[in-house]
């Protein structure tokens, strides 16, 4: 399969020796607001870029019918529209907070451990996230899926990073060191704690999600999710 590489810094370079390896072709590796893409060539796009970047980079690609597999994070104003323009252009789309297997379990785990503490007042909810220091969105766009994943299951009506109110979800965001993506999510009462964390020990797990995204998704039209690619039920 031919895929295009929209951003080629961290994982890019990860998608790029994964895609090597299970026996595709890289056709072309986009690093800035290039005018000149020659998208005949690609099956599919993979976008690993930047907030400011991928709403662009995305739907110029859905404007040439070529399939997009979104990881960038903290461009999701705009997610609607792109949605949008890839219907009228008859294209497809997958966007993921985090294409890794182990975190899409984990997804699937918090809703169930919502849907179960729903009714326990005597709990509270928050969520922490640690990345890299290089990371320029925050919280993670992980950490607001997971915020979702409660939010849709319970009664909290929404999160914040600072001066969460009572019906909120409180996340703190911390940037240390290299670390790849650490999530946890903890229900507290006066008694005791019960906690579900994932850590992301490298890249690999992401890049290797976003290929096998980009494998399933040639030859489909339509919006997907990673829940279909993983047939997580
Ligand atoms: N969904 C998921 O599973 C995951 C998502 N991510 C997200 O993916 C994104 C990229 O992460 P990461 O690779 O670590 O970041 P990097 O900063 O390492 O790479 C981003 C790359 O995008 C390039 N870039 C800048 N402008 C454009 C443009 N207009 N078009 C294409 N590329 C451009 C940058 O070039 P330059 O340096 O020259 O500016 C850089 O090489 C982030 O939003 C991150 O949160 C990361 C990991 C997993
Ligand atoms: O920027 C990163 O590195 C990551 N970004 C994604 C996010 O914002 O959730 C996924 C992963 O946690 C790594």
């Amino acid at each position: 399969m031919n895929i295009a590489l929209f951003g080629y810094g961290k994982m890019g370079k990860m998608i790029e020796q994964i895609a090597l390896d299970r026996g595709h072709k890289i056709v072309a590796k986009i690093e800035v607001d290039t005018k000149e893409i020659d998208f005949s060539q690609m099956d599919v796009a993979i976008d690993f870029s930047m907030p400011s970047a991928a709403y662009e980079n995305i739907t110029k690609c859905f404007e040439h019918k070529v399939p997009v597999i979104s990881g960038t994070t903290g461009w999701l104003d705009k997610f609607e529209e792109a949605k949008k323009i890839c219907t009228d252009n008859d294209s497809a789309f997958i966007y993921a907070s985090n294409f890794s297997l182990g975190v899409n379990i984990f997804f699937e785990l918090n809703q169930y451990l919502a849907k179960m503490m729903k009714s326990l007042d005597q709990y509270k909810v928050s969520m922490e996230e640690i990345h890299h220091t290089r990371k320029l969105d925050e919280p993670s766009g992980t950490a607001i899926t997971l915020a979702e994943g409660i939010i849709n299951n319970s009664d909290y009506k929404g999160w914040k990073l600072e001066n969460a109110a009572e019906n909120e979800i409180p996340i703190t965001a911390k940037r240390i060191g290299m670390t790849p993506g650490t999530h946890s999510i903890d229900y507290t009462s006066k008694v005791d704690s019960i906690e579900i964390k994932h850590t992301a020990h490298n890249r690999e797990g992401f890049a290797l999600g976003a290929v096998i995204a980009a494998e399933w998704i040639k030859g489909k039209k339509g919006i997907f999710t990673m829940k279909d690619v993983l047939n997580l039920g």
